[in-house]
């Protein structure tokens, strides 16, 4: 499902980064970990295409990524991978419902609303549906930021340190969460973390 091979990147004339192969089946979970500033991040880009590499190639279900135009490569992101960040990105004049609603117009699926009140029942969110982002906690705007990552059942899921403003309750959660939907929708789960919490729960890891 995801495959890279001999992957280097550097950012200007900064340090050569050169990163482990990865080679994950449907439905099976990676964690990567590694001390801060070593690249896990821009591996994670890597894999999402939003960096070129500059060497080597990253393929998705068979497709390699450098074969795709920008706006292929767009198209493709948006519907196969789903992306939950440290920084979010949301519309921040909108509500958390029409967040939702906006990223599932995009996807052309506006109209799965169980999904919706689903995976925001499941994250803790349905009381917070008609709140405006911005008045949002940090730990809620993380819960958000899952929900918007997994709302199309994307074929793999990227995670960076999807638990580091939730609570213990929270964290659990979110770990359970993101284990089932991997299962159910047969997806490759990547997660970067340092957060003990969560290592204890997947097996399979990558050191960089
Ligand atoms: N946009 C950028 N321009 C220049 N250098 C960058 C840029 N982004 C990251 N770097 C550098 O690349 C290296 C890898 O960064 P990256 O964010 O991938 O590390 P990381 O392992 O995810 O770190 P952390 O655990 O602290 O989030 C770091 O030395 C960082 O300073």
């Amino acid at each position: 499902m995801v495959k890279t091979s001999s992957l280097t990147y550097a950012y200007g004339d900064g340090q050569e980064m050169v990163f482990p192969d990865i080679d994950l089946s449907p439905g099976q979970h990676l964690l990567i970990i590694g001390p801060s500033g070593i690249g896990k991040t821009t591996l994670l880009y890597l894999m999402a295409g939003l960096l070129p590499p500059l060497k080597g190639n990253v393929a998705i279900d068979g497709k390699e990524l450098d074969s795709l135009s920008r706006r292929e490569m767009d198209k493709f992101r948006g519907e196969q991978i789903g992306l939950i960040f440290q920084q979010y990105h949301f519309i921040k004049s909108l509500n958390v419902q029409d967040n939702l609603l906006l990223r599932q117009s995009v996807l052309k699926d506006p109209i799965d609303k169980q999904r919706r009140l689903q995976l925001t029942k499941r994250l803790g969110l349905s009381e917070y549906l008609d709140k405006k982002v911005t008045e949002l906690s940090q730990g809620q705007q993380q819960r958000l930021s899952i929900a918007l990552g997994l709302i199309h059942r994307p074929k793999i899921i990227l995670a960076d340190e999807p638990t580091s403003n939730l609570d213990d309750m929270n964290c659990v959660k979110v770990i359970n969460l993101l284990k089932e939907e991997a299962e159910i929708c047969k997806s490759s789960l990547v997660i970067i973390t340092h957060d003990l919490r969560v290592m204890s729960h997947f097996q399979n890891r990558v050191e960089l």
